[in-house]
């Protein structure tokens, strides 16, 4: 961290100026640090498909200097005098939100992700009027609401896809009631919410396809993540064989695409899960829905006590995701290799061993 005088402390991040989404070093202030408030040294920060969506202004809604990172692991410096689940020294994760109304029907059944007045880590103005700003940065103050303690037993560059691609896949399997083994998924793109896709499906003892645009993944898919089946989704011989043959997708492909190949797939009473944030249309015939009861549905990553439970999941499960670490400086050949598929599976920006404050 930089400077502190009275009430602020200067901090460095890199952000994304305008809608090129280069980012490059920014400096700015944190809010005084609150009583229920935890500051936190970044060590870690993932690479998610969103973040490029948020640099890009793919939504329209991107607001500039933007701080992008969602996937935040790092060490507490500093807590407000009512916090009580945190103290100094603890490794921690912040993930996609940090606020929310607390009165709302969503917030009074602790699926905080789902209220109306949520608060995104950044690209969202906070409740002091502050731009909020993410994890590509030397620091961060964060309500401990939506803090979660890494466990011991998960290295912090492993937990930090957790905290938005773990969680992500976790929440509608729990939600949906599709933790049965047995089950047969299929998880539609390979990526970095994907591939924790297929390790969480098959830790339940799931049987999971990979569906995917290219043969490119196959052997990993199969030998490294543990993928029962690997088709091509423009392979129409391999599509149709499997007609009719799973209880659930997890559509993570992060552009529009024809969704009836896929609910094709699909058993009776089948679930196709969208994930994508895709902001254009997406189309299928009501047949395809129809006959067989198939349900298009989505869910947006997962609530806090959720992000809780996936940590000790994957240190029960001994599962790990599967990144590449890079430094800050190399963040924006990263985000051009995530947009053009060059990534397995996950980026991480090693932001704490990255001397980010000497760069500014
Ligand atoms: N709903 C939610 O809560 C969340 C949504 N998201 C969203 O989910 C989507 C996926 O995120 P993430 O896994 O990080 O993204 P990745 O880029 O890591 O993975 C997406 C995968 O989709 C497939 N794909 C198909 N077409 C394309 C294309 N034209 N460009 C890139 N990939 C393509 C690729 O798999 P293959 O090579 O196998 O075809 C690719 O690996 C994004 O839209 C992201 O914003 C992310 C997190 C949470
Ligand atoms: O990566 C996490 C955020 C996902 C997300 C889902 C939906 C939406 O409209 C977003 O802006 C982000
Ligand atoms: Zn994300
Ligand atoms: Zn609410």
């Amino acid at each position: 961290m930089g400077s502190v005088d009275a009430s602020e402390t200067t901090v460095t991040g890199w952000a994304a100026r305008d809608a090129t989404g280069h980012l490059s070093p920014y400096t700015y202030t944190l809010r005084k640090t609150g009583p229920e408030d935890v500051v936190l040294k970044v060590k870690y920060c993932g690479i998610c498909h969103t973040d490029v969506h948020q640099v890009k202004n793919d939504l329209g809604a991107s607001k500039y200097p933007m701080v992008p990172g969602h996937e935040v692991v790092g060490e507490v410096v500093e807590v407000g005098p009512e916090v009580s689940k945190f103290r100094a020294g603890d490794v921690v994760g912040v993930g996609v939100i940090v606020g929310c109304c607390r009165d709302c029907r969503p917030c009074k059944a602790n699926v905080e992700q789902y209220c109306n007045k949520k608060i995104w880590s950044y690209n969202d103005v906070y409740t002091d009027g502050k731009p909020t700003q993410g994890g590509f940065a030397s620091a961060m103050v964060v309500d401990q609401k939506f803090v979660v303690k890494i466990p011991a037993g998960l290295a912090p560059e492993q937990a930090a896809p957790l905290l938005c691609a773990g969680v992500t896949v976790y929440s509608p399997l729990k939600h949906f009631g599709l933790m049965t083994p047995g089950l047969r998924g299929g998880i539609l793109g390979l990526g970095g919410v994907g591939h924790m896709g297929v390790k969480v499906a098959k830790s339940m003892g799931h049987h999971v396809t990979v569906i995917s645009s290219s043969n490119k993944k196959r052997a990993e898919a199969m030998d490294d993540l543990g993928a029962d089946a690997y088709l091509v989704s423009s392979d129409a011989d391999q599509m149709a064989a499997a007609a009719d043959s799973l209880d659930y997708i997890i559509d993570t492909v992060p552009v529009k695409h024809p969704l009836e190949p896929y609910l094709a797939l699909l058993k009776m009473d089948g679930k196709l899960v969208l994930m994508g944030v895709i902001a254009e249309p997406l189309s299928f015939v009501s047949p395809m829905v129809m006959l067989g009861r198939k349900t298009i549905t989505g869910s947006f990553i997962g609530s806090m006590d959720e992000t809780e439970e996936v940590l000790q999941f994957c240190v029960d499960k001994g599962l790990t995701s599967q990144i590449e670490v890079v430094k800050m400086d190399y963040v924006n050949q990263a985000f051009e290799r995530l947009e053009r598929n060059d990534v397995r599976y996950r980026f991480v920006v090693d932001v704490g061993g990255s001397n980010i404050e000497d760069a500014a």
